[in-house]
């Protein structure tokens, strides 16, 4: 007698703990405070806290609460699991992870199309895979021994492998490997299905997107060949096989030949508008479907009557889950006091997803109150006034459509911004300067209500005074003001502009114990007053060169936030457009002839399939563009990119116009630029050093970088900066690594004044 599958379940849950209890042990335990011990009790406390609050919340059906949990990255553990990279001690997955004083660490890397971080493996050519099973083992015996019946997790084979990446120096591609990681999940299920395992989930998301490594053709055939095997083998637990993130194309069809027993597909309102029919083809599956009907990636209440409608579309029995993993929301709405009332009940939050799955399993007769709530959240939330201002949409109604240009082109920009009179190689930062102690000590106070709005202030302007004075001093020559200000390039913004609203405890999981506290964009949004122009100001009238002002793009504040459903993406980027374009004009009144509008997250939102890409970078393209529109010919407009590579979209890079683009280029020495002359007009400064790591780079390998740079890039055109902003860095190490670029950009400048003919 086999357990059949839960009616209702979810993909995966928060792992970072209410109050962030993981976070906090993982620190300690690396900062040294707690040992070994003590940090797998508290964690493993965390894990049955976790299991007892699903049940209470619904998931009371044996192996209806995924055991997803994973100390630093599901990706990284489940490679341990099946050894793929040797080692599989709590020590080995942080040194992996975090590296050590000898050795990098892993690079980490965004989990499809979310702001999730995972590890990615890197599988040397003689690294055989020998599975080591005790990981999920003790999961499942500690869950037991707590009376829960819990559902192991592991990333399945082919989205392990093809988010792997050959070790330096191998010779053979991660998917190559698939028959020999095969055999390693084989021998895992088996240990699993002899413990008396009988359901385990195998997520494979890699199958909803277009990857560089293989087309999803490719993907769908090592889908085949995989789960041909494992499904073959005879002592294994049920098959749950999980496909979040999109909808599944040819993998769709192979999965209906392969037939495990259980699979998950995502069926939230945003995948079914990318991929219609997709509900209909799904309902024709021949195996037990598991409907991902509740959105794990947004935070909006759902509407309970239309999913249950999609629901009864499919075969009597499916089942309900929610669409992706809920480690992508925050875990509860019930801790946010402050939120206004009538926003709070439009907001489900993890937690709140579980109770939605719940209910909509049941249907509206068992669950009349949860329908009840629900219409009601949808109802004024549609109505509300403050999702629906009038004055920002007749002023983006507007606009005029399709692609927008600034004017003069950049060649006439060119020549009127001569008068900057900026020398040859100029030299600036990105932004931001060491964020010191004295700084966030400053804003908790001032948060607490310690520190009033005056003695606040003060502390900041003191403390751009000495980051003008220190750039001075090392002899930069583009300024900036050093955003001490900001606890965040996003947050400060979101909570200055009308149309968002922060949380006070909505903490998701960045990467590690790393936790961001993304903003939610509840309605259209406008710009009630100047956001960043008194520190501009202040900073300029300190010095008598110039002094950039410094903007979040509106790609990049909607990529870092939680965005609205009831409209286009697009929607409200054209809004931040507009509203960041009022921004721009009021630098330029109070004497700020250099802005520089940061767009690091362009890459971040590509969609992963690759015939939605266009229409992203469209609109993209176009908000950024917006931002611009209407600033001076003389004003000198930048943008910075980082955290990925843009060689993919470098034709969109170059389409934002901009006058100046700073790019990441370091680590890749530079590659970046071998065909920029044809793709790019603007000027560029590619990233000299890596602001990621604490060492300072002596002057010869600037200098180096400097002359490589030169060889794709003409002097003309060239910046020399940093990669990225200075914040997490400290002050005597950035002092020092400024000083050794400004002497590295004089040696150049010097030799190349020699070479010049004359
Ligand atoms: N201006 C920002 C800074 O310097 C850009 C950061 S990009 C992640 O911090
Ligand atoms: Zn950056």
């Amino acid at each position: 007698m086999t357990t059949p599958f839960p009616k209702a379940t979810i993909e995966g849950y928060p792992r970072v703990g209410a109050n962030r209890e993981l976070k906090r042990a993982l620190e300690s335990y690396w900062a040294g405070r707690i040992d070994a011990a003590t940090f797998e009790s508290a964690a493993h406390a965390l894990r049955l806290e976790t299991y007892a609050r699903l049940k209470e919340l619904g998931l009371s059906e044996d192996y209806a609460i995924p055991a997803d949990v994973a100390y630093y990255d599901q990706v990284l553990e489940t490679a341990l699991t099946i050894g793929a990279l040797g080692g599989e001690s709590l020590d080995d997955e942080f040194r992996l992870a975090r590296g050590t004083a000898q050795a990098a660490p892993l690079e980490m890397t965004k989990w499809f199309d979310t702001n999730y971080h995972y590890i990615v493996p890197e599988i040397a050519d003689e690294q055989g895979f020998s599975p080591r099973p005790q990981r999920v083992i003790k999961l499942v015996d500690e869950a037991r021994a707590a009376g829960h019946t819990v559902r192991p997790y592991l990333v399945g084979p082919v989205t392990l492998l093809a988010l792997s990446k050959p070790a330096e120096a191998a010779q053979r591609q991660p998917l190559e490997r698939l028959d020999e990681a095969v055999d390693s999940y084989i021998a895992v299920l088996a240990e699993l299905h002899a413990q008396g395992v009988e359901w385990v989930q195998l997520a494979e998301p890699a199958l909803v997107a277009d990857l560089i490594v293989a087309s999803d053709a490719e993907l769908a055939e090592a889908l085949r060949r995989a789960y041909g095997r494992i499904l073959a083998a005879e002592q294994r637990p049920q098959v749950y096989l999980t496909t979040p993130y999109g909808a599944l194309r040819q993998g769709l069809d192979v999965i209906d030949e392969l037939r495990p027993e259980a699979v998950q597909v995502d069926l939230s309102v945003g995948t079914l508008n990318q991929e219609p029919g997709y509900l209909e083809r799904v309902a024709e599956l021949h195996t037990h479907l598991v409907a991902g009907l509740v959105d794990g990636r947004n935070v909006w209440a759902a509407n309970l009557r239309d999913l249950r409608s999609k629901l009864e579309k499919l075969p009597a029995g499916t089942s309900v889950t929610t669409s992706v993993s809920l480690q992508h929301v925050p875990h509860t709405v019930e801790v946010e006091t402050s939120l206004p009332v009538d926003v709070a009940s439009w907001f489900s939050f993890a937690n709140e997803k579980v109770q939605e799955v719940v209910a909509l399993a049941a249907g509206p007769l068992e669950s009349a109150a949860a329908y009840a709530k629900a219409d009601r959240a949808v109802r004024t939330r549609a109505e509300s006034a403050r999702t629906h201002d009038r004055a920002v949409q007749e002023r983006t109604a507007a606009l005029p459509g399709g692609q927008v240009a600034r004017t003069p082109e950049f060649a006439q920009r060119k020549e009127i911004q001569k008068d900057l009179g900026l020398p040859l190689l100029p030299t600036t930062t990105i932004g931001s300067f060491p964020q010191t102690k004295e700084i966030r000590a400053a804003r908790a106070a001032h948060r607490a209500g310690t520190l009033d709005d005056a003695a606040y202030t003060q502390a900041l302007r003191a403390e751009v005074a000495s980051v003008i004075d220190l750039q001075e001093r090392l002899g930069l020559d583009v300024l900036v003001h050093g955003e001490p200000e900001r606890n965040d390039m996003v947050q400060y913004f979101a909570e200055l502009l009308e149309g968002f609203v922060t949380t006070e405890n909505g903490w998701v999981q960045s990467y590690g114990s790393r936790c961001t506290r993304p903003p939610i964009v509840v309605g259209d949004i406008s710009r009630p007053a100047a956001m960043t122009v008194e520190w501009a100001e202040y900073a300029q009238s300190l010095s008598s060169k110039q002094v950039k002002g410094m903007l979040t793009g509106p790609v990049t504040i909607l990529a870092w936030s939680f965005v609205r459903d009831d409209v286009p993406q697009s929607v409200s980027a054209d809004q931040l457009g507009v509203a960041l374009a009022d921004e721009v004009r009021d630098l330029e009144e109070a004497g700020i002839d250099i802005i520089q509008i940061d767009e690091p997250a362009l890459r971040e939102l590509l969609p992963l399939r690759e015939e939605d890409r266009k229409d992203y970078l469209d609109w993209a393209v176009r908000s950024f563009r917006l931002v611009a529109l209407e600033a001076k010919p003389s004003t000198q407009i930048h943008t910075h990119l980082c955290y990925s590579e843009f060689g993919q979209i470098i034709e969109a890079v170059a389409a934002l116009d901009a006058d100046v683009t700073s790019i990441e280029a370091a680590r890749s020495r530079m590659e970046l630029l071998e065909d920029i002359d044809e793709k790019f007009h603007s000027e560029i400064g590619p990233g000299i050093y890596d602001i990621h790591s604490p060492r300072i780079p002596e002057v010869a390998e600037i200098a180096e970088l400097i002359r490589a740079a030169l060889k794709h890039v003409p002097a003309e055109r060239l910046w020399v900066n940093p990669d990225c902003g200075l914040k997490t860095r400290g002050y005597a190490e950035t002092e020092s690594s400024l000083r050794n670029m400004v002497i590295a950009r004089e040696e150049v400048l010097a030799s190349l004044k020699v070479n010049a003919p004359a």
